[in-house]
């Protein structure tokens, strides 16, 4: 029985989607799912100072983290080191799930499971599923060839967020989403509610119809990226006060929101426990407490913030003045 297990190659799933989409929120409703089976999942940060692991939900799952860089160009050796790594162990879970940055191209990712002989022998690509914000995406498309490279790619696509916009509105994304991808399989969703038997064990990816269409595929792996768009991260070290860091960031979101792609922020409130989690995808923000510090990790408040024209001096003045007098 342990035998015919190894013997199987392991159904890997690509999860994709733009800055804020919704990819942690799907993936937190995959690993908290009582489906029976386990999956170790890799997650790929844009950023300085990561956060992404604190928003994933405590879970016995192996959650690799990698930072600083895009997991489709400089952090592909990682990825290849980190699977392979996995592989020997292979018996411990049922599937990988890698959650790549909002600015992957999902192509090189998808590469590399066809490109890299061991990691080709041991894991079969599943399908790539693509998390759509339902009211963001025409700024998306206006603006950032990742978001329409990521729906081209998709063989599931998660168009999240309807309670956002009007039915008209989301035919209207849906329409758009169809223009640029006639195969995927589209799943309307608040939070990501998809049913995961709809995302996970597809065997959707299809090799021969990404070649008929890219037939470079396998050997291209020149992509270019949004240079406009960077990231910048800060920690302070006494508490904050969340009035001060309220008035501070909505402040902040109302005058620079249209180029603030996505603010993350993992906060030590004083005289308070838990940590408090705050995010943004624009001005849209919310925020709520995660759990406790844990153990040993410093009490220091970072965010990090992903867009265009970011002040760095003026960023950094205005995060350290929330803190606690
Ligand atoms: N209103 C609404 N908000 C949502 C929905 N899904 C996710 N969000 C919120 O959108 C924000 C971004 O969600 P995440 O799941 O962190 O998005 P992500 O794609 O992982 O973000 P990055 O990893 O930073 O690219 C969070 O504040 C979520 O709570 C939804 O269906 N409706």
């Amino acid at each position: 029985m342990a035998e015919a297990q190894t013997n199987e190659t392991v159904p890997v799933t690509v999860l994709t989607g733009y800055l804020g989409a919704g990819k942690t929120t799907l993936l937190n409703r995959i690993l908290s799912e009582n489906h029976g089976r386990k999956y170790a999942v890799v997650i790929n940060e844009f950023g300085e100072l990561g956060v992404d692991n604190d928003l994933v939900v405590d879970t016995d799952e192996e959650v690799f983290e990698m930072n600083n860089g895009c997991v489709c160009c400089t952090v592909r050796g990682d990825l290849i080191r980190i699977l392979g790594g996995l592989l020997r162990r292979r018996g411990r879970f049922d599937g990988i799930i890698i959650e790549t940055t909002g600015l992957a191209n999902p192509a090189p990712v998808a590469q590399t499971f066809f490109v890299d002989e061991d990691v080709k022998a041991k894991t079969r690509l599943d399908a790539i599923v693509t998390v759509v914000d339902a009211k963001h995406l025409p700024q998306r498309l206006a603006d950032s060839h990742e978001a329409a490279d990521q729906i081209a790619f998709a063989d599931v696509i998660v168009l999240n967020k309807t309670d956002l916009v009007t039915p008209d509105e989301l035919a209207a994304v849906e329409a758009r989403i169809r223009e640029i991808n006639r195969f995927a399989t589209i799943h309307r969703a608040e939070r990501g509610g998809v049913p995961i038997a709809e995302l996970l064990d597809r065997g959707a990816f299809d090799l021969d119809r990404v070649l008929a269409a890219r037939p470079d595929f396998l050997e291209d792996d020149s992509h270019e990226h949004n240079e406009d768009v960077s990231s910048m991260s800060f920690e302070v070290e006494r508490p904050l006060d969340p009035e001060k860091f309220n008035a501070w960031i909505s402040g902040l979101l109302a005058t620079k929101g249209q180029d603030l792609l996505r603010t993350k922020g993992i906060l030590a409130y004083a005289n308070e426990d838990r940590r408090f989690a705050f995010q943004a995808v624009h001005m849209i923000a919310d925020g709520g407490f995660i759990g406790p510090w844990k153990d040993g990790d410093p009490r220091r408040s970072r965010i990090v913030f992903i867009g265009r024209d970011l002040n760095r001096p003026q960023l950094r003045r205005g995060f350290e003045s929330c803190q606690a007098t």
